[in-house]
Formats: C-alpha cells, sequence, structure tokens
C-alpha cells in the first residue's frame, strides 16, 4: 500500500507559517484566549495521579463556572484509563467530556487484543473519547495495513465513543505526518493528534500545518470533517493562538470548535485564565 508524499516542501510550510504567525499576533485578545480555553483537553497523565488527586482535579472543573462566570469550561478532561471512572464519578458539569488514553499508551508497544481491551474497558468506565498512539514500530517500516487494522479494530470496539489517534508527530519528518495523518483519517479517527506529551519532541506549528492539511484533503473528497488536537508542551497563550490560527486559517473558523478541535495541555489552563482576568491565577 502506498501513501502519497506531503504536497508542499518543509521550506512552503515555513513560508506559509511566517504569514500565519503575523496573523496569529493579532490574535491574542481576551475573545480568542477565551475560545483557546473552551477547545483544552485538560490534561493530567502522571504516574503519580492517584484517586484523590485526580478527583480533586475535576473538582476544580466542577468548581470553575461558579469561579469564573461567563467565561467556558474546558472542553475535556483527560487522563489515564484507569481513572475514567474517578473523573465519572467525580464530575458534575455538564458539557465537559472525559477522554482517556488508552491502547498501551504513550508507547503502544503492545499487543492489538490488549489495546482494545483497555479501550472497551476505559469506555466502560466513563470515557466518551479515546486517545490511542499510531503503532509506531509499524508505520516506520511501512506496514500500513498493520496500523490500519489496529486503528479500524479500536474504532469498531468502542462503539459511540470518539478516536483520537496521536502520531507522535515530534518524530516523524513531514512525509510521514502527511502519510500518518492520511492513514489514521482513512482508518476510522474522529480526531488526529500531534503528540503525546511523554517525548522532547511533542507539537509543533509545522505538524499541525501539516496534519490539518491532510483534514482539509479529506474534507475537500469526502465532505467528512475531522478533528485536530495538538498536545505536548503548549503552555503559553501565544502557543494556544498560533495553533488555533493555524486551524483558523487552514480549515476556518468551522473548525473552531471542541467538536473539531481541542489542545492537550496540563499547564495552559492557569495561562489562558490570567490573560483573561488579567489576575495571578491558581485554579488547576
Ligand atoms: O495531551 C496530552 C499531553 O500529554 C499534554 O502535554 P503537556 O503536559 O506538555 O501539556
Amino acid at each position: 500500500m502506498s501513501i502519497e508524499t506531503c504536497p508542499l516542501s518543509i521550506e512552503d510550510i515555513q513560508s506559509e507559517l511566517e504569514e500565519i504567525r503575523e496573523i496569529a499576533a493579532k490574535n491574542n485578545t481576551k475573545k480568542m484566549f477565551e475560545k483557546a480555553l473552551s477547545l483544552i483537553d485538560l490534561t493530567t497523565l502522571n504516574s503519580t495521579d492517584t484517586v484523590s488527586s485526580v478527583a480533586a482535579f475535576t473538582e476544580k472543573v466542577n468548581q470553575f463556572p461558579a469561579a469564573f462566570p461567563g467565561i467556558s469550561n474546558v472542553a475535556a478532561i483527560c487522563v489515564y484509563p484507569n481513572m475514567a471512572h474517578t473523573v465519572k464519578s467525580s464530575l458534575k458539569v455538564s458539557n465537559v467530556k472525559i477522554a482517556a488514553v488508552a491502547g498501551g499508551f504513550p508507547s503502544s508497544m503492545t499487543f492489538t487484543k490488549l489495546k482494545i481491551e483497555e479501550a472497551q474497558l476505559a469506555v466502560s468506565a466513563g470515557a466518551n473519547e479515546i486517545d490511542i498512539v499510531l503503532p509506531l514500530w509499524a508505520f516506520l517500516e511501512g506496514h500500513f495495513e498493520t496500523c490500519i487494522s489496529e486503528i479500524s479494530g479500536i474504532k469498531k470496539a468502542i462503539g459511540d465513543a470518539h478516536l483520537k489517534v496521536i502520531l507522535e508527530s515530534g518524530v516523524l519528518n513531514v512525509d510521514q505526518i502527511w502519510q500518518a495523518s492520511i492513514l489514521a483519517i482513512g482508518a476510522g479517527a474522529d480526531f488526529i493528534k500531534t503528540s503525546t506529551g511523554k517525548l522532547p519532541q511533542a507539537a509543533s506549528p509545522e505538524a499541525a500545518f501539516v496534519m490539518c492539511l491532510a483534514i482539509k484533503q479529506h474534507f475537500e473528497e469526502t465532505d467528512q470533517k475531522i478533528g485536530f488536537k495538538p498536545a505536548g508542551g503548549i503552555v503559553t497563550p501565544e502557543d494556544a493562538i498560533l495553533y488555533l490560527t493555524i486551524v483558523q486559517e487552514i480549515l476556518g473558523d468551522q473548525w473552531l470548535t471542541p467538536e473539531l478541535f481541542r489542545i492537550g495541555a496540563s499547564r495552559l489552563a492557569n495561562n489562558l485564565l490570567e490573560k483573561i482576568t488579567g489576575k495571578t491565577v491558581k485554579h488547576f
């Protein structure tokens, strides 16, 4: 099976990004910071997470409307699969989704059978979104059918839950990011996501550009909208606005909703709230 290479060179992409950066600089507004906050998958993926700490993390989301009236809450809480039940039992506010990483996150280096079972268990525990990692061991050697079979198998197994496929774009070149995007979308991904956040090389504007381009091509060919989630190392409001502007410029304002765009982040929310409120914020 062959998948075409990226239609733009890295030089073309970087040139386009220069223009987008200029537009992003004008998007650093209170309104856009509030928009970015509403798109966050508020993430805690620590080996030291406990039932108590995740319950307390979830309670902060419950307290958000009272603490910040008039500001939209985050889009989702993202945790390890064994913590999905804690979020489900602790979450009291509506319109905040429960995302769980699964499928042998972050390495994806385990058996497909176990990946499917872990994703199913996370959904049974309350997750309505599942974030898995592309099996890079197969992808990097061109075993694309293996990747497609695994992704589609997990997608089928999780029913109505949404599937995000993490490409780990930080360790891929432009053509590989393009190919992995096309492959994941074709295999049934509802979202494609840049990174696990567990490698030094995480989200990048270049990867975001390529992935949004692939989503745009798919939309033009099929009329189907696929979501995009940059994640890993997105900490400052300006980082978030750059990614939001990339999505806006390539895919359009219709993608600027939680149904189609998320920002995976564990350290961004308070920084956005400080820009929005003009005060020091230590809420999350
Ligand atoms: O979305 C998942 C990532 O692990 C978040 O990465 P971060 O902790 O660098 O924000």
